[in-house]
């Protein structure tokens, strides 16, 4: 594929289901087609390098071939013949070339990085990678998923394991990104459930399953219903890995006690797609009840916050509708589902009371919408300099969408 490449993908809120997922119940989750990761590849002015630069994170770096020499053939085509667990030999060999890397996001995104690129473009030199998010990091709207599924793209175009052309994404291609993805997923945060990929990959929204050997099986949800929904960032870091292993911890401890949690989540979550399926004014409040119960037993697993609770205290009191945190939990973001007939103004009150009081940043955006997708050199060419400028500075989310989102902004997105 000739370069520079443009790739994309979106975040995503978890309506109901997160953490059981990982334990094989259902769960779903709809994509945030207006908060994306975008992922520029270019020749790099150093041949010789592979070369990183994840600015929202303050990190770049180049790996130069020598570095890579430990990981042979054979130790890739290991790691491609797993089907659904990393290479061992693989993320041994990659101890060595990340050993320099002790921030955590940093080393995280490397691994991905790193892990994914040898399996799909082996030692090939002189690219460099570009990655700008207006999805909030590390905040529970899958802004890991996101970058991986842009890593999948890029890399299944660069290397010819998607054709090279400028057409729109087969469902074959689709799954060698939602495949790869994963892969990129379990890099980040150990035992994903692979809910997070399938919906920045598809777009629009998902009832997702994971089965007991680590396939994945989802339906999606095409026509997704519109709601009024507030998403509030704590601004709260934390990390889903750790999040993810503190529950696997829990349920091996007290299996008698949190089984019936999980298991509860995944009925509820049964119970809001066939809600969604037909959602009206008569069974809208039964959702509201939903996303009232998950968060309680998502308290119960251990991984709501004190940040959190705030938010759900704060429409419990207005009675303006019902929260519960998004994603992994521990901090990052809450969804707020708005009661019908809320006034407007009260639903001001509440974000400015988020927003002065909490300094918590809120999105009202829609949920559904376009999946991944990438501009083939041709469709950018005169645009490059705005492109790479937009990349390479500290740019706005107002100053991304401007020219990046898709359907939005002045690019010919393929999809
Ligand atoms: N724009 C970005 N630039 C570089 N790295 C990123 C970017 N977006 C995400 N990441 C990587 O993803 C990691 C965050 O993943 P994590 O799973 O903890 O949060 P999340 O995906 O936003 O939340 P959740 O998994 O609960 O939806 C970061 O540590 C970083 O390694
Ligand atoms: C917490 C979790 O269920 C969702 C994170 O967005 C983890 C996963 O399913 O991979
Ligand atoms: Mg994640």
């Amino acid at each position: 594929m000739s370069l520079p490449l443009l790739t994309s993908a979106p975040g995503k809120v978890i309506i109901f289901g997160e953490h059981s997922a990982v334990f094989n119940e259902p769960a779903i989750a709809a994509s945030v087609s207006s908060l994306r990761t975008y992922l520029l590849i270019t020749d790099s002015s150093d041949k010789d390098a592979i070369e990183l630069d994840f600015p929202d994170i303050g990190f770049d770096h180049k790996w130069y071939g020598g570095e890579l020499a430990s990981v042979g053939e054979a130790i890739i085509s290991a790691a491609l013949s797993k089907k659904n667990e990393l290479g061992e030999e693989l993320v041994k060999a990659l101890e060595g070339p990340l050993s320099k890397l002790k921030d955590n996001l940093h080393y995280h995104a490397a691994f991905c990085f790193l892990y994914m690129y040898l399996c799909l473009c082996g030692t090939r030199t002189g690219v460099k990678f570009t990655v700008k998010s207006t999805s909030p990091i590390g905040a529970g709207l899958g802004s890991s998923a996101s970058i991986a599924v842009c890593l999948a793209l890029g890399m299944g175009k660069l290397q010819g394991h998607i054709p090279e052309d400028n057409k729109p994404l087969s469902e074959e291609a689709l799954e060698f990104v939602n495949k790869w993805s994963f892969i990129g997923e379990k890099c980040m945060h150990g035992t994903p459930s692979g809910i997070d990929n399938a919906v920045a990959t598809y777009g629009s929204a998902v009832l997702f399953q994971r089965s007991e050997n680590g396939d994945t099986k989802f339906e999606r949800i095409l026509d997704f219903p519109q709601m009024p929904m507030i998403l509030t960032d704590t601004r709260i870091p934390r990390s889903t890995k750790v999040l993810v292993s503190g529950v696997r911890d829990f349920v091996t401890r007290q299996p008698s006690v949190a089984q019936p949690i999980l298991t509860s989540m995944g009925h509820l979550a049964t119970k809001g797609a066939e809600i969604i399926s037909k959602l009206d004014d008569t069974n809208y409040d039964d959702l509201l009840e939903l996303v009232r119960v998950n968060h309680g037993l998502l308290v119960a697993l251990g991984v709501s916050h004190p940040g959190l609770e705030v938010i759900r205290s704060l429409s419990d009191t207005m009675g303006i509708g019902a929260t519960k945190l998004t994603g992994a939990g521990g901090g990052g973001c809450a969804l707020t589902l708005i009661n019908k007939k809320t006034p407007p103004e009260e639903i001001e009150k509440f974000k400015r009371s988020l927003e002065e009081n909490h300094k918590y940043r809120t999105f009202v955006t829609g949920l559904g919408g376009l999946g991944c997708c990438y501009v083939p050199a041709t469709n950018f060419a005169e645009s490059l300099d705005n492109v790479i400028n937009l990349f390479h500075k500290d740019s706005t989310r107002e100053e991304l969408d401007a020219m990046l989102l898709p359907k939005n902004g002045g690019l010919e997105w393929v999809y």
